[in-house]
């Protein structure tokens, strides 16, 4: 599938999508993305990337889980249930990846420090999950979703397609027919959240939407950056 059908002109999702447009610009212009594109990404770069989405991929699983169980509509649950294990399984799939490619052991992943935009972006799905309403919660998932399926599909169609491109595998998974028709859903269930709020509960789903944006940009910079925490080195362990 190429670029997703608009939504519903009225909703909440064609705003928030027109509120944050200059935000998405400036994604696709990362030297992440930049370089993913053309294929200079380096290994390293990469390789970092991943290991971060892996433990980004667990908090977002558990703050669908939490949306899962806070949905009234078996429908909406169940949509929000299979979402938190794909992720999961997605997690499982890059970690096995990880492995393989790069030789690595489970104890020397499991000894990369998540990185402070990583931890950051977690723990704000988490926060979402624990102090705000339904309909905040989902507005900060959705990003998530419909961001990755905008890059991966201009990333595809910059590439022509991506075939024997290094990152082959990266792009056909977001560019995929499959993971747009979970963005629909997700964007289908977020305005008929959004319908059902008062104005002052979509203003605050806006904030969590714009937020959520934010830190997918700050997501693909700070793995470009390679991220540590400037702290380390007074640790004393
Ligand atoms: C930082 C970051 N943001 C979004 C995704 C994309 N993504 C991962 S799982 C999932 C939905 C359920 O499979 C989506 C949309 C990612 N990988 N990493």
């Amino acid at each position: 599938m190429s670029e997703l059908p608009d939504p519903p002109a009225d909703g909440f999702c064609a705003e928030a999508w027109a509120r944050t447009a200059r935000l998405r610009e400036a994604i696709l212009k990362l030297p992440f993305n930049e370089a993913l594109t053309d294929g200079s990404l380096s290994r390293e770069v990469f390789a970092f990337y991943i290991v971060q989405d892996a433990r980004y991929l667990v908090g977002f699983a558990q703050a669908l889980s939490a949306a899962a169980t806070r949905s009234d509509d078996a429908d909406d649950a169940a949509f929000l249930a299979a979402a938190a294990n794909a992720a999961l399984l997605e997690e499982r799939r890059l970690h096995a990846g990880y492995v393989e490619e790069f030789g690595l052991t489970d104890a020397e992943i499991a000894g990369v420090e998540t990185s402070p935009t990583c931890l950051a972006y977690t723990s704000y799905l988490r926060a979402c999950a624990l102090t705000e309403s339904y309909p905040v919660l989902l507005a900060a998932i959705l990003p998530c979703f419909w961001v990755y399926q905008h890059v991966g599909t201009a990333i595809l169609e910059a590439t022509g397609g991506a075939e024997g491109h290094p990152y082959e595998a990266w792009i056909k998974t977001y560019a995929d027919d499959e993971f747009a028709r979970g963005v629909l859903a997700a964007r289908d269930l977020v305005d008929k959240v959004a319908a059902n709020s008062d104005e002052s509960t979509r203003e605050r789903m806006h904030e969590a939407f714009l937020r959520g944006t934010e830190y997918e940009w700050m997501f693909w910079d700070s793995a470009w950056r390679r991220e540590s925490w400037p702290t380390a080195e007074f640790r004393d362990r």
